[in-house]
């Protein structure tokens, strides 16, 4: 499996966001669907490694992101929905410490995406100066650094202009046989574009998978695609 987490619960203050969340993947592209506040963005900050879960194991292309956090970090990128960079920070040096922390260098194939990001000419920019959708893409362009199994993308089209969102979209989909690329996304046009399945959160909940899906078993194209369940005897992912 590419990423699989299991039983991830997180509660801020009184309120549970996450109860016993449990997934496996497989590599593919998924658009994580659901209303606001639901926990999409707390989900992915976990999976990134950001977040604490208060319970919980992730794995990343086999590695444990709670034991082995270096391995699994190095294979996964995350592109949060707000730019959480230091603000004296250039293009430049978010990259370089991207690829420093990935034990890797910036490859001619994420310099091209710069380019058609058309991003040379901000890359000295401190963040604080750039705008939005420039941050943004300086921020995408550094999830395809270190060629990650497992990309995570929270609201990634939010900002950017009709030449980059096609860029991505293009981007995106070339990268789907190669990695797990989960989006979440309000962009219903965006998601369809890249060819997304689109993944309800409703189906991650472990009590929801229990009762209607998993004594059943997922159908057989569910299973090859890299879906999982839980077993509703003794919680163990399948
Ligand atoms: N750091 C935090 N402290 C307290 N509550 C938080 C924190 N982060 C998120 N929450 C709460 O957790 C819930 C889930 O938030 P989250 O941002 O994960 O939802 P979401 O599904 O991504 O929503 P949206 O679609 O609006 O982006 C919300 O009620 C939010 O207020």
């Amino acid at each position: 499996m590419t990423l699989r987490f299991h039983n991830i619960s997180k509660t801020f203050g009184y309120q549970k966001v996450l109860d016993r969340v449990s997934y496996a993947f497989g590599t593919g592209l998924y658009a994580l669907h659901g209303s606001n506040g639901i926990g999409k963005s707390t989900l992915l900050s976990i999976l990134a490694g950001i977040l604490e879960p208060d319970a919980g194991e992730i794995e990343v292309a086999g590695h444990s992101l709670h034991s082995a956090p270096l391995e699994a970090k190095a294979r996964l990128s995350y592109v949060p929905d707000k730019c959480p960079i230091y603000p004296f920070m250039t293009g430049c040096e978010l990259l370089q410490f991207v690829a420093r922390a990935k034990g890797t260098l910036i490859c001619p194939d994420v310099e091209a995406l710069l380019e058609s990001f058309a991003l040379g000419a901000y890359l000295n920019t401190r963040f604080g100066q750039m705008s939005l959708g420039t941050q943004k893409k300086t921020m995408l362009a550094s999830a395809w650094i270190g060629q990650p199994s497992v990309m995570l993308m929270d609201e990634s089209s939010n900002g950017l202009d009709l030449a980059t969102r096609d860029v991505l979209i293009a981007r995106i989909r070339q990268m789907r046989e190669k990695a797990l690329i989960l989006i979440s996304t309000h962009d219903a046009e965006f998601a369809q574009s890249t060819g997304a399945e689109v993944l309800p959160f409703s189906k991650l909940h472990g009590p929801l998978m229990r009762s209607h899906e998993c004594r059943r078993g997922p159908p057989a194209h569910e299973r090859a695609a890299g879906h999982c369940c839980i077993d509703p005897e003794n919680g163990a992912v399948e």
